[in-house]
């Protein structure tokens, strides 16, 4: 763990949030996975990770242009797989179908959204549980559930890091969720429960909503508005967490959380960008690794490197 991640200063009135820094988080964790990937090779693996992009949404190309160079980065191999806009949901199940079967691939991440013809659903139900880097298979889910992990959704596996690595407590918290996408929400609820965590999941029809945010030791906000909870939202020293990323209309890049007003109630904040966005795809990688380590445990070797 080092020294410079970690405030031990307690939050006082009147001080401004310490700011939870994503980028030097995520650079520690691609550190650390350098060693790892490196190891793997001495023993003739190479993790490898295959993400497919269907269609040009401008957002999607970006992230996953960033999941190709952080895994060259730190060694882990990427095919990059771009298939046409009217690609026919058909034709996907067959790609995943045959990464399933190959033994040189780790990891299948789909990009979301998916173009409407496609079933989101389908596609994350057809890809191996044991490749699902993302944790959005149905198996996977239920596994998170059961406080039994096998591979978990990479935005709230982030967070979780963040409390871990800056020593902030969750047992008896009472955590607030705004937001229960299968993607954060509820994952997230059930990652804070497996850490003992007293957890409110608040959505789009929750009444009294900012009463319950004002309850919050843990605020984890991601509804998809910008400026969604101020300072008024907040209990004074809280945890917040801000997952949104909303363009503002002079085009800057804004979380869900009013910033410079939640700085000044906030013991603890997550910046846009610079927070959560880092942490994504540093887990992404962390997942992939580990996936390598259990197919070197259960004897499966990378063909190509063996
Ligand atoms: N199959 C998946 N699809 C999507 C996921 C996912 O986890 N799996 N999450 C999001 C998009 N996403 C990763 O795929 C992602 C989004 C943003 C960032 C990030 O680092 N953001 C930066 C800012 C980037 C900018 O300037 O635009 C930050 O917050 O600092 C990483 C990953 C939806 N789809
Ligand atoms: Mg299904």
């Amino acid at each position: 763990m080092l020294k410079w991640l970690h405030s031990k200063k307690s939050w006082r009135w009147g001080e401004m949030a310490v700011k939870l820094d994503g980028k030097k988080l995520a650079t520690k964790v691609k550190q650390d996975l350098e060693q790892k990937v490196s190891n793997l090779k001495q023993k003739g693996i190479t993790p490898k990770l295959v993400v497919i992009l269907v269609g040009s949404d401008e957002a999607s190309q970006v992230y996953v242009r960033n999941k190709h160079r952080v895994a060259q980065q730190i060694g882990i191999e990427t095919q990059d797989i771009r298939l046409p806009e009217n690609t026919a949901e058909i034709e996907l199940l067959q790609l995943i179908s045959k990464l399933n079967a190959d033994d040189t691939v780790h990891g299948i991440l789909v990009q979301l959204p998916l173009p409407k013809q496609i079933d989101a659903e389908q596609i994350t139900d057809a890809i191996a549980p044991a490749k699902d880097v993302d944790g959005f298979h149905p198996q996977n889910v239920g596994h998170l559930f059961m406080n039994d992990p096998r591979s978990l959704p990479c935005t709230p596996a982030g967070i979780l890091r963040f409390f871990q690595e800056y020593h902030l407590p969750l047992a008896g918290k009472h955590a607030v969720i705004v937001g229960r996408s299968n993607i954060v929400g509820r994952p997230m609820a059930a990652l804070l429960l497996n850490h003992d965590a007293t957890v409110t999941i608040t959505h789009s029809k929750t009444k009294n909503l900012r009463q319950l945010t004002r309850q919050a030791d843990i605020l984890i906000v991601a509804i998809g508005k910008a400026d969604f909870i101020t300072g008024a939202d907040v209990k004074p020293g809280a945890v917040v967490i801000d997952v949104g990323m909303n363009r503002n209309a002079a085009g800057k890049l804004v979380g869900d959380v009013a910033q410079s007003s939640v700085d000044q109630v906030a013991g603890f904040l997550t910046p846009v960008p610079g927070g959560v966005g880092p942490m994504t795809i540093a887990m992404l990688m962390e997942q992939t690794v580990k996936f390598a380590e259990r197919s070197v445990n259960c004897g499966r070797k990378n063909v190509s490197n063996s």
